[in-house]
């Protein structure tokens, strides 16, 4: 009679991966408009279940046709959210690489080139004064190549000139998103995603909807100056970080860069 509650150890760790799972997911769709699919699918789910269980033929066959044919809809459907996920995946213990990768420093000195985020700053704030609108992507573990080759690739070391002279008014390489990788610029006039999130204040527009859109989809961190309040943002995970002065934002974009 009680035979429901003889747990084994793989049952605890398969409840651990399923709430796992689902906090994964959850983390992924949250604040999108994916959400609500969810919910719907989970909802048909559930009135599935139940005529199995009350054994009302037509209406769970009708229900499980559907369930199992709209798995190829559903990787349409969720295509990014699906990338993102396994990027997710892919890239959770980058920390533990990095610094594994700093200790064989010695033997690859090439494997972490610092990014000179002062003068990346410091090319904010000079840009911040004049109210020059700039989107800077820097990227992290996930390369970034599918969207550098759809803006024009450059190889230009980081310092403060070549970044104002790229979004300075009258340049033809202002628009758009500036890639930075191993502290090079490598691309300008970069399209960005752009976010669907619901949660972006509608204030904010394609600029933030962009640096939003491309720390949603990959681990990149973004830097961007408003053109209309002349106000620095730092993007990441989706989300604007917050920070109190330009020296907390330097401590935090060397944190995530370290
Ligand atoms: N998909 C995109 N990828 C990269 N950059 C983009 C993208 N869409 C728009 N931009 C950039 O954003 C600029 C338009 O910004 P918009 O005024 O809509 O944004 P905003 O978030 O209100 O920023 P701001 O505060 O600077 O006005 C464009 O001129 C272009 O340079």
């Amino acid at each position: 009679m009680l035979d429901f509650i003889d747990f084994s150890f793989l049952d605890i760790l398969d409840i651990v991966l399923v709430a796992i799972l689902l906090y994964y997911v959850y983390k992924l769709l949250r604040g999108t408009v994916a959400i609500n699919i969810v919910i719907g699918i989970a909802f048909i789910f559930l009135i599935w279940q139940i005529t199995q269980a009350l054994k009302m033929e037509m209406l769970s066959g009708i229900l499980g046709y559907l369930l199992s044919g709209g798995v190829i809809a559903l990787i349409i459907v969720f295509q990014q959210e699906i990338r993102k996920f396994l990027l997710m995946i892919g890239t959770t213990n980058y920390t533990t690489k990095k610094s594994f990768l700093n200790q064989l420093k010695f033997l690859q000195s090439e494997i972490n080139i610092e990014i000179d985020t002062d003068k990346i700053l410091k090319a904010c704030s000079n840009m911040a004064k004049t109210k020059t609108g700039a989107l800077i992507v820097i990227e992290r573990t996930n390369s970034l190549d599918f969207l550098i080759n759809n803006g024009d690739s450059m190889n230009a070391l980081v310092n403060e000139v070549i970044l104002e002279s790229i979004f300075f008014k009258n340049s033809p390489l202002h628009d758009g998103a500036t890639i930075i990788r191993d502290n090079y610029v490598v691309a300008t006039r970069v399209v960005l995603p752009i976010s669907d999130s619901t949660k972006i204040p509608a204030r904010f527009g394609l600029r933030h909807r962009a640096a939003i859109g491309v720390s949603e989809k990959t681990d990149a961190v973004c830097l961007l100056v408003s053109e209309e309040t002349g106000e620095i943002s730092y993007i990441k995970d989706g989300e604007f970080v917050l920070f109190k002065n330009h020296d907390e934002l330097d401590e935090k974009l060397k944190k995530d860069l370290a």
